[in-house]
């Protein structure tokens, strides 16, 4: 008989204790460079009750945390209804691009979220609206939204930035600003930004970005997630997300995804591997749950053998159908 513990492990020894739920693939923006969690499913979306049995299960093993995200996890109008319906967990938290936090945060909160993460990109108006093919005056809603947010307790509030060649790559210090502005409530999160859609053409040099702050920093931690660093500076604090050709950063992976039709996805860029347990019965899950995690795979790896295995297993899954 297994222990909870090593239900979880998978072959590279990384044990599973945080769940990346995808909600919805629909969404109010159409951003440059989404990835959509790596999902292009279909429309069907899982039920509140098939969102708290896998959740239920997952929680039996260890998994403590849940992040929801999509798509645009607001435009689902039960989100509250899904998030009273989770077990005890230690950590509840949405990453949403903010347009319809205003009006929910209250809700939200009271439904047992416990943090929220709104993307934000830019502070100008009209870069903005070019990225989101949104409207200029969407970034003021998503403003509103930070400090509504801020005003419930869903903090810290991470504010995340995808770096863009030609686009926001001069704006850190003044994100960095807005985030001092808010003493403590705010965290920035500069994401580097991964070869879906658009994205590749906006691809600069990350390592070097996250050296010169790491010169500029006056402390630095280090997440057990990933193995991701962030760096005070000034009194603000940024944590830096570069998980392209970082293998220390898949090593330190400890999330399997769900998405939003109801598929255990072993990892964010392989999509031939999905477990669908939208047919099973709750007694099944924990077999499921077990079949996907010996799926995991390390996506960028040192190991070259490791690598030749992983390659094997990616097929093409982006918006142009490459
Ligand atoms: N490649 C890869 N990217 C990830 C993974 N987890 C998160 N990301 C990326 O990290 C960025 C930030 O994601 P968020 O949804 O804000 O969540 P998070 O920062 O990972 O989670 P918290 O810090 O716990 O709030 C996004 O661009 C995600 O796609 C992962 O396991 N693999
Ligand atoms: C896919 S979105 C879904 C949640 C929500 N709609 C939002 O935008 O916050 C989750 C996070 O992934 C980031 N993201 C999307 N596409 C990305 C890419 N190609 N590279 C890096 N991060 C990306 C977004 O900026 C956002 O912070
Ligand atoms: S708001 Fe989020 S899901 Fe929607 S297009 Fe932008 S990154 Fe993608
Ligand atoms: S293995 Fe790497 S690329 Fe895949 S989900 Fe984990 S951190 Fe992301």
């Amino acid at each position: 008989m297994k222990s909870s513990k090593d239900l979880l492990t998978d072959r590279f020894g990384r044990t599973v204790t945080s769940l990346r739920i995808s909600l919805t693939n629909r969404c109010n923006l159409d951003c440059i460079y989404c990835h959509s969690e790596g999902d292009e499913g279909t429309r069907n979306e899982m039920t509140v009750e098939m969102i708290a049995q896998i959740v239920d299960t997952a929680s039996k093993f260890g998994v403590n945390k849940v992040k929801f995200s999509g798509g645009e996890p607001l435009v689902r109008t039960d989100f509250e209804d899904i998030l009273k319906a989770l077990p005890e967990l230690k950590d509840v938290s949405v990453t949403t691009n903010g347009v319809l936090l205003k009006g929910r945060a209250h809700d939200l909160k009271e439904a047992g979220l416990d943090r929220v993460n709104v993307s934000l990109d830019t502070l100008d108006p009209d870069k903005y609206a070019y990225i989101t093919h949104g409207r200029p005056e969407d970034l003021y809603e998503v403003l509103e939204g930070i400090k509504a947010a801020i005003d419930a307790g869903l903090t810290p509030v991470k504010i995340n930035m995808v770096l863009l060649k030609g686009i926001n790559e001069n704006e850190i210090d003044d994100m960095l600003d807005f985030v001092r502005g808010y003493s403590g409530d705010l965290v920035l999160q500069i994401i580097q930004v991964m070869d879906f859609r658009d994205g590749a053409q906006y691809d600069l040099d990350a390592k070097k970005i996250e050296e010169d702050l790491e010169r500029r920093a006056d402390d630095i931690r280090m997440r057990k997630m990933h193995h991701r660093k962030s760096y005070i500076i000034n009194g603000a604090e940024v944590e830096f997300v570069r998980p392209i050709e970082n293998a220390e950063f898949c090593a330190n992976c400890n999330r399997l995804r769900i998405t939003a039709d109801g598929k255990l996805k072993p990892c964010l860029l392989v999509n031939d591997n999905l477990i669908d347990f939208t047919n099973a019965k709750q007694e099944e899950l924990p077999e499921l749950l077990r079949a996907s995690i010996e799926r995991r795979i390390p996506f960028y790896t040192d190991s070259e053998e490791k690598r030749i295995i992983e390659k094997k297993t990616i097929i093409g899954d982006r918006k142009d159908g490459s």
